[in-house]
């Protein structure tokens, strides 16, 4: 009847949710293979919750807030008989939540001071030892909670689990409940012999003890190194949960990771916060802290709901990795041309910001991760901050056998944007689009480097505004800033411009094209390899007119005689200069220079004075004289006692004879190419 008052979406939603949430439910218990986050789930769960507190005419007695969910008990498995239902844990994530849980208790106990023991949430496999007499007699998985599936045979292989305990004082029957795990260091070296015999690694502890515990004979467990950590026990021993596992504690019991009592949310949340970041150091894997009431009659006091009790919390850490779906690889071309794939993913929370790409770097990155287009992966965010694919966690191929489209990802062999070529360079990992400037991705990037801070430093164009001023048509090369003004009325009626955001760009570019440090300069070029290290190098050794006119092999030379200037480096300088030579003296046009006194000219012709006389074959006199001075020379036309050569051409006429006479050097044309060459 009151369905009927529940209104049709609300319904829908709800038939929804729960079809998901068993699918999720089904994967992560009967399969070990989660197909999202944790967080991700618990917020489909609480939306549930949310829905049924809301609407309680949706509670049906199936529904997955109802029912400890199961590790399937399989059909002809032995099952056991809990001595009392094993529950789950309410799970929260915020102070605030904490806040409301400490409030929600000392209310129901009428105010008395409340007190709780911290525990961490180890991530294992909860497991239930019966003892009769003191003797193990039984070992269970949780099962749905009544019942679980019957692993006694196992248990001599997990560490701390007693099979006699000193019977003395005890009931007959006694239940202990714990967390079976493995220990970080393990897991990581039981993954890697499972990928060195070629097998599925699992994606984390809690999966592995899983599946050792559910599926296999004992010899496996007995490698996989299971530890067994107490959290309750049945019936109540002593006066205190502290108690009963203090009193466990002599018996051969273990709970690695007590963390004390805590009394106020404060105090609660510094131990949070403590144990969060210690969290890397600890032995084992841990998704949050667990805060229990300590005394038993609080929990008598405070009971159950359906699926958890009310007298504990689990408190859970913001992910800090997760498991999303790659949905599809881009590419991005960046100012210097460079491809760099990105990850699409299905959108995931990790620590508290939704993750939606990440860079793949390039495609040696690809390769070695074996990253394909629906992949379930594993992000996380390096140094917390930018997001980065881990790894495929569980190939989608593995999971449906026919899909056939799991294809290996194919680099393009030209760029996206502009149709170029892409070449991959020897010693590089990268591949890049080798149009330059005529690719309008580079051209778009290079424009903003251009005016960027620590290039040119234009005030007021950011990326947007250069891409608009890009689309607009106002701004298509560098060269171009220095003319913006022409456009001056049209600028100034797009939007979010205005006269004084127009004039601020504009006199900052008046003001900047003055005294510009050579360094910046080079550095504003978007030179491939180029930093503003080496820009600044570059700047303190030459002027950008030297570079321009050195003949290019001379360039070369000298350019990888400076010390940590490699060959690719002095290549890509070279290169740039010489296919680029037009637009950068165009630019220049607009420039001045600041005065740099201390440039020191490396050039092999640095303080040598040169005379040239004659006729010459192999070039004009002007160009030979020309590529003198770029290496450094100082060309005269008359002799004297400081000229170092003379060059002589055919019909020298008086200047070969007078050098002879001061026994200055001469030297041929082919002499003085050669001499050349060497640079
Ligand atoms: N990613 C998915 O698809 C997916 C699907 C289902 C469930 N889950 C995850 O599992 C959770 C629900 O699973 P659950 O019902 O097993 O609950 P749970 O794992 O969140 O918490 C209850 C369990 O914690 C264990 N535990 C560990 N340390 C403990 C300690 N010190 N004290 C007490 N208990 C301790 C117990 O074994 C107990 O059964 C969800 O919140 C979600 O995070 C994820
Ligand atoms: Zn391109």
């Amino acid at each position: 009847m009151e369905n009927f008052r529940i209104p049709f979406d609300i319904q829908e939603e709800w038939n929804a949710l729960v079809t998901e949430i068993r699918m999720h439910n089904r994967l992560y218990y009967e399969e070990n293979l989660p197909l999202i986050s944790d967080d991700a789930y618990d917020s489909l769960y609480r939306r549930l919750v949310y829905l049924e507190q809301r609407f309680p005419g949706l509670v049906t007695f199936d529904s997955p807030t109802q029912q400890v969910q199961t590790s399937l008990l399989q059909d002809g498995k032995a099952r056991i008989s809990h001595l009392f239902p094993l529950y789950s844990l309410d799970s929260v994530y915020s102070p605030e939540e904490i806040a409301q849980f400490i409030k929600r208790t000392s209310k129901a106990l009428d105010g008395d001071l409340v007190r709780f023991v911290m525990e961490g949430k180890i991530d294992g496999l909860t497991l239930a030892l019966q003892y009769k007499k003191g003797n193990l007699v039984s070992a269970a998985t949780r099962g749905d909670g009544q019942m679980g599936e019957n692993v006694t045979q196992h248990v001599r292989h997990i560490a701390h689990i007693p099979l006699e305990i000193d019977f003395k004082d005890m009931p007959e029957d006694l239940e202990i409940r714990g967390e079976v795990y493995i220990e970080k260091e393990d897991f990581e070296s039981f993954n890697r012999d499972r990928r060195h015999r070629g097998e599925l690694c699992f994606s984390n502890p809690r999966n592995a003890a899983a599946g050792a515990l559910r599926h296999l004979d004992s010899v496996h467990v007995m490698h996989r190194g299971l530890k067994f950590a107490v959290h309750g026990v049945w019936p109540q021993l002593k006066a205190s949960y502290g108690e009963a596992m203090e009193c466990l504690r002599r018996l051969g019991f273990c709970m690695p990771l007590s963390y004390g009592f805590g009394t106020t949310a404060d105090g609660l949340l510094e131990c949070f916060e403590k144990v969060l970041s210690e969290r890397e150091t600890l032995k084992c894997e841990i998704d949050g802290l667990v805060y229990k009431i300590d005394s038993w009659s609080h929990h008598d006091r405070l009971g159950y709901r359906a699926k958890s009790p009310r007298f504990a919390i689990a408190h859970k850490f913001p992910a800090k990795s997760s498991i999303t779906e790659l949905q599809d690889i881009q590419i991005q071309v960046g100012r210097t041309g460079i491809l760099t794939p990105v990850a699409i993913l299905s959108p995931v929370l990790l620590g508290g910001v939704q993750v939606a790409r990440a860079s793949l770097h390039n495609e040696d990155e690809i390769l070695k991760k074996d990253l394909r287009i629906g992949d379930r992966v594993r992000v996380q965010r390096a140094g917390d901050v930018i997001p980065q694919v881990c790894e495929v966690v569980y190939p989608r191929r593995s999971l449906d056998e026919t899909n056939t489209d799991r294809r290996q990802f194919m680099f393009p062999r030209f760029c996206p944007v502009c149709q170029g070529p892409v070449v991959r360079l020897e010693e590089e990992a990268a591949h890049r689009c080798i149009s330059g400037l005529k690719c309008s991705a580079q051209k778009i990037w290079a424009l903003h480097h251009f005016v960027s801070k620590d290039a040119m430093d234009i005030e007021g164009l950011g990326l947007k505004n250069v891409h608009r001023l890009h689309k607009e048509g106002i701004l298509n090369e560098v060269v171009d800033l220095f003319t913006l003004s022409q456009y001056k009325n049209h600028w100034m009626t797009l939007d979010g411009w205005g006269k004084k955001s127009v004039n601020g760009v504009l006199e900052s570019i008046e003001y900047k094209r003055h005294n510009v440090p050579r360094g910046r300069f080079f550095y504003a070029l978007s030179i491939p390899h180029v930093g503003k290290t080496t820009a600044n190098i570059l700047g303190k050794k030459f002027s950008p007119e030297t570079l321009l006119a050195m003949p290019r092999d001379a360039l070369h030379e000298i350019l990888i005689q400076i010390q940590g200037f490699g060959y690719v480096l002095a290549q890509s300088i070279t290169d740039f200069f010489h296919h680029n030579a037009a637009q950068i003296q165009n630019i220049m046009r607009y420039l001045t220079f600041e005065k740099n006194e201390t440039v020191q000219v490396f050039l092999p012709f640095q303080g040598k004075h040169v005379v040239f006389t004659g006729k010459f074959h192999h070039a004009p006199r002007s160009r030979l004289i020309n590529d003198a001075q770029h290496l450094g020379a100082t060309v005269s036309t008359h002799l004297s006692k400081r000229t170092d050569y003379l060059v002589v051409g055919t019909d020298p006429g008086s200047k070969y004879l007078k050098a002879q006479a001061l026994h200055i050097q001469t030297l041929t044309e082919e002499e003085w190419m050669e001499l050349l060459a060497a640079f």
